[in-house]
């Protein structure tokens, strides 16, 4: 998505939420900061290295065209059913097959399951030892700024490698914006620009229940989303619409199975 088509949908988020384009702006800036002092990646940089990890890993050299699917893992209540199907139906930790995105907490249920994921998109409010972990042993991180995480980008951002910065407000300087709002449909959005072909999403509920991969203080497995968590999992589910609606890609939703 360009970002004058995102800019629409940010307004009405803005609006909708009561969030501050200048909060955002101010977070973004410093991340820009940080990543020119601690250096960072690109786009390119990360296709050619998503390349190279696995060519080291697997001792197999994924030609940059052969990029073409994705697998996107979110927070939602099914996380673990979906991954025990793919595993159950493919090996996952086959190059030629997929690139594994997880979105943000949802890397605690990979690492779980002993799968790594390929690129971890996240705003920093996932188990952040986990994600630390997944980004020593493999991990690429797309790490968002906006007006809620001022303090985790200015506390964690030299701690991380392999880093490609985004922002939900005007892109610039070392920042991207592919569009998407929420960890999850910014991972899809993230893909898009990748030119996936086929997306599929795992663990993408939706709906109004979050798992403890989204909320790990709670006490169960799962629970009743607060208002803003529901209102936000509304925009993710709009806007991968959106991306059905208007992208020529194959997404295949398994926790909607
Ligand atoms: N039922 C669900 N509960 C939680 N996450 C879900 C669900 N369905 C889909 N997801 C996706 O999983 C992603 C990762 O979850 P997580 O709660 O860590 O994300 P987040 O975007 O940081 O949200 P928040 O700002 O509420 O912390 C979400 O961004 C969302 O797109
Ligand atoms: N300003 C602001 N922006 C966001 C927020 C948030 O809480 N505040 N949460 C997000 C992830 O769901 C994405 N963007
Ligand atoms: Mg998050």
């Amino acid at each position: 998505m360009n970002f004058e088509e995102w800019d629409k949908w940010y307004e009405e988020i803005l609006k909708d939420f009561g969030f501050s384009r200048e909060d955002d702006e101010r977070t973004a800036s410093v991340l820009n900061k940080l990543l020119g002092n601690y250096g960072s990646i690109d786009i390119e940089d990360l296709v050619n290295n998503l390349h190279h990890e696995n060519a080291a890993i697997h001792n197999f050299k994924r030609d940059k065209s052969t990029i073409k699917s994705f697998m996107v893992f979110g927070a939602g209540p099914s996380l673990k059913k979906d991954i025990n199907y793919i595993k159950s139906r493919c090996n996952i930790e086959d190059p030629e097959d997929y690139i594994i995105i997880a979105a943000d907490g949802a890397t605690t249920g990979l690492l779980e399951e002993k799968i790594v994921p390929d690129i971890i998109v996240t705003d920093l409010d996932g188990k952040i030892e986990d994600l630390m972990l997944a980004n020593d042993l493999r991990s690429f991180f797309v790490l968002h700024a906006h007006g809620n995480n001022f303090d985790q980008i200015l506390k964690y951002t030299e701690k991380i490698h392999k880093v490609l910065g985004t922002t939900q407000s005007k892109p610039f300087s070392n920042l991207y914006n592919f569009g998407g709002f929420t960890d999850g449909d910014r991972a899809v959005f993230l893909a898009v620009a990748l030119n996936a072909k086929k997306i599929v999403l795992a663990g993408m509920d939706f709906g109004k229940i979050v798992s403890k991969y989204s909320r790990p203080d709670i006490k169960d497995e799962a629970a009743l989303a607060d208002e803003t968590k529901q209102k936000k999992l509304q925009y993710a589910e709009k806007l991968i619409d959106w991306v059905k609606e208007n992208k020529n890609i194959e997404i295949i939703n398994l926790s909607k199975q």
